[in-house]
């Protein structure tokens, strides 16, 4: 599909809902020296969550289905705000499914401007040698991925690879945790990773696990775009299901081609732009 650029009008619409321009962030010298500074709040990346939904809620038509729900300008829309961010993060589900590229194909998302991949895949289920996002990276087109594992043991280390980084995230094994065969690593833990290595700002993509986990702490989340689609995916589809009811605040909508791309923010979220 075709990825343009945006007009002025449709970047300044967005522009409200998305982190302050930084660009300081290079992933060579991700951070071993990053410090974290400052109060409480500045120890997370500003968090941006978008996904594209059918009219009837769902992001796929089946567990483990590609599925293209934005036209080629909302498509635009996602490739801009991959580019507007430090990082690009999905959940290793998304990655089985779609192979995505998590680059940014717009003409002006020079190297310096793409977003580094950040998958959360706990236990390693990875296919590192057929990954799309390690080609885009092997090719200078993307930046390369650091995969977030669990470490039940309680440790917390990097280790670096050639096709990719690794981030083991000590997973908390205490009551409820204990025994549960898919180790759950706090998203506390996993943007305070991100922070601590530098990383200023990261675009929540999905799957499905992830946003809904997510959308359970608002707290944690600065804006959220979301890209509605004229469609419905009917019953058989994934849905996007909080455990917790919420609400957006200070919203907006815009066309882009035939979809509807609404924003807003958490009236609990820690910081604001
Ligand atoms: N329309 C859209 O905009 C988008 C649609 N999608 C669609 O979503 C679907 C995939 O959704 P889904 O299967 O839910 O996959 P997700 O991408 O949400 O990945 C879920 C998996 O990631 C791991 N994970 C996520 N969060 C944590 C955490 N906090 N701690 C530990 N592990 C974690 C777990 O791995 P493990 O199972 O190994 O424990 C979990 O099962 C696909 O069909 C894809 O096409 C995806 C992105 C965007
Ligand atoms: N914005 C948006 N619209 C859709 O219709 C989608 N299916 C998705 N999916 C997300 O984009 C990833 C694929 O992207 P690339 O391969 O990098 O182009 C996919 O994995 C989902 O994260 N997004």
């Amino acid at each position: 599909m075709e990825v343009n650029e945006l007009s002025n009008a449709e970047s300044e619409f967005l522009e409200p809902y998305l982190p302050t321009r930084q660009h300081t962030y290079d992933e060579s010298v991700e951070a071993e020296t990053a410090r974290v500074e400052g109060d409480e709040t500045d120890h997370f990346p500003f968090v941006t969550l978008t996904y594209a939904s059918s009219l009837d809620g769902m992001i796929a038509l089946g567990p483990g289905l590609r599925t293209a729900l934005s036209g080629s300008e909302s498509k635009s829309m996602t490739h801009h705000l991959r580019q507007r961010h430090d990082a690009i993060l999905v959940g290793i589900g998304t990655v089985l499914a779609d192979d995505p590229g998590l680059n940014s194909r717009l003409p002006s998302a020079l190297y310096r401007l793409q977003p580094r991949p950040v998958i959360v895949d706990p236990s390693r289920r990875m296919n590192i040698k057929d990954s799309k996002v390690i080609r885009l990276a092997k090719m200078g087109e993307g930046k390369k991925p650091l995969l977030i594992h669990a470490d039940l043991n309680g440790k917390q280390y990097f280790s670096e690879e050639e096709t990719c980084d690794r981030l083991h995230l000590a997973t908390p094994i205490s009551g409820e945790l204990r025994g549960q065969e898919r180790p759950e690593i706090p998203w506390e833990y996993i943007l305070k990773s991100l922070k601590l290595r530098g990383i200023n700002s990261v675009m929540i993509e999905g799957g499905a696990t992830v946003i809904s986990t997510l959308l359970a702490k608002p707290e944690l989340v600065n804006s959220v775009i979301v890209t509605i689609a004229p469609q419905w995916l009917g019953r058989g589809g994934v849905g996007i299901a909080p455990v917790s009811t919420n609400g957006l605040v200070e919203t907006a909508w815009q066309q882009f081609g035939a979809d509807a791309v609404v924003c807003g923010r958490f009236s609990v979220a820690k910081r604001t732009i």
